[in-house]
């Protein structure tokens, strides 16, 4: 039976945490995983092939679906609203490799968070103009979000993911669609949101230009998640699973 769950001490560092965590599609056992911790300042490169559950995995860990068996329980965050069965829902923000975008012009899309966020507004907005620039979206602005070409859609998207400074963060094959000059932009905002604080789980099954800033992984592999540290002095082309800190997790 799974649960979910939220403690409500903003005080103490954002995280999520799954344990005896189980998937299953009917009949196909997707992954398990002991426990996994996705916490504020660390950024963790999930691996893993094709079809092997990481954009799922993701989904759980929003609060999006829900899993066969075990809990995840958020910590570190403010109390969910009462109309909200599930109480991670909209704790780690995940970014679809497709990402959602609102209807509007590229301008709506990076000021609709404002109204929703008790930051000062002033700061807000000097934070979106850093925004377009780092993002370089100025000559997009009044341009339909929609329009946009699949690559700028993705900029866009971590671009109002930079301007909300999240705790949590899932960027879904963010650089599927991207060019070395689009890659160069988003990693600059990636490596801020790290600086600031922002805990990020990145997937790809390569390496690519944004996994260089992971310091934790994890890998699906043979239908187990096992977690963690990258080496530091190891080049992330050769990105491997400390073998002492491997979770101790079934295989179905
Ligand atoms: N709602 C669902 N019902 C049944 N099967 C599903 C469902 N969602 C995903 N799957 C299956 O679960 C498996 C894992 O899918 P998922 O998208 O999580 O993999 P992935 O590792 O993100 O793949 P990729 O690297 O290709 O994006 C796939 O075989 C997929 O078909």
């Amino acid at each position: 039976m799974a649960t979910f769950n939220t403690t409500t001490d903003t005080r103490a560092k954002a995280k999520i945490i799954a344990r005896n965590l189980e998937m299953r599609f009917e009949n196909k056992h997707l992954f398990s995983a002991d426990e996994l911790v996705f916490e504020q300042n660390h950024v963790i490169h999930l691996q893993g092939d094709n079809g092997c559950g990481k954009t799922t995995l993701m989904k759980l860990l929003a609060g999006f679906i829900q899993p066969t068996a075990g809990t995840i329980q958020a910590q570190g965050f403010s109390v969910a609203p009462w109309w909200r069965s599930n109480s991670i829902t909209g704790k780690a923000i995940y970014l679809h490799q497709h990402p959602y975008l609102f209807e509007g012009s590229v301008m709506y899309n990076l000021t609709y968070p404002l109204r929703f966020l008790s930051t000062d507004k002033q700061l807000l907005k000097a934070r979106i103009e850093q925004a377009i620039d780092k993002a370089q979206l100025r000559h997009l602005l009044t341009q339909a979000a929609s329009s946009l070409s699949g690559g700028e859609k993705q900029r866009l998207a971590i671009a109002r993911a930079w301007v909300i400074q999240p705790k949590l963060l899932m960027l879904d094959e963010p650089t599927s669609n991207m060019d070395k000059h689009s890659q160069h932009l988003v990693l600059q905002m990636i490596a801020d949101l790290k600086q600031q604080g922002t805990g990020m789980l990145i997937s790809s099954h390569q390496t690519c230009m944004l996994t260089k800033v992971c310091d934790h992984a994890w890998l699906i592999c043979d239908k187990t998640i096992t977690s963690g540290n990258i080496s530091a002095n190891q080049d992330m082309a050769n990105a491997h699973i400390d073998v002492s800190t491997r979770l101790n997790v079934s295989i179905g």
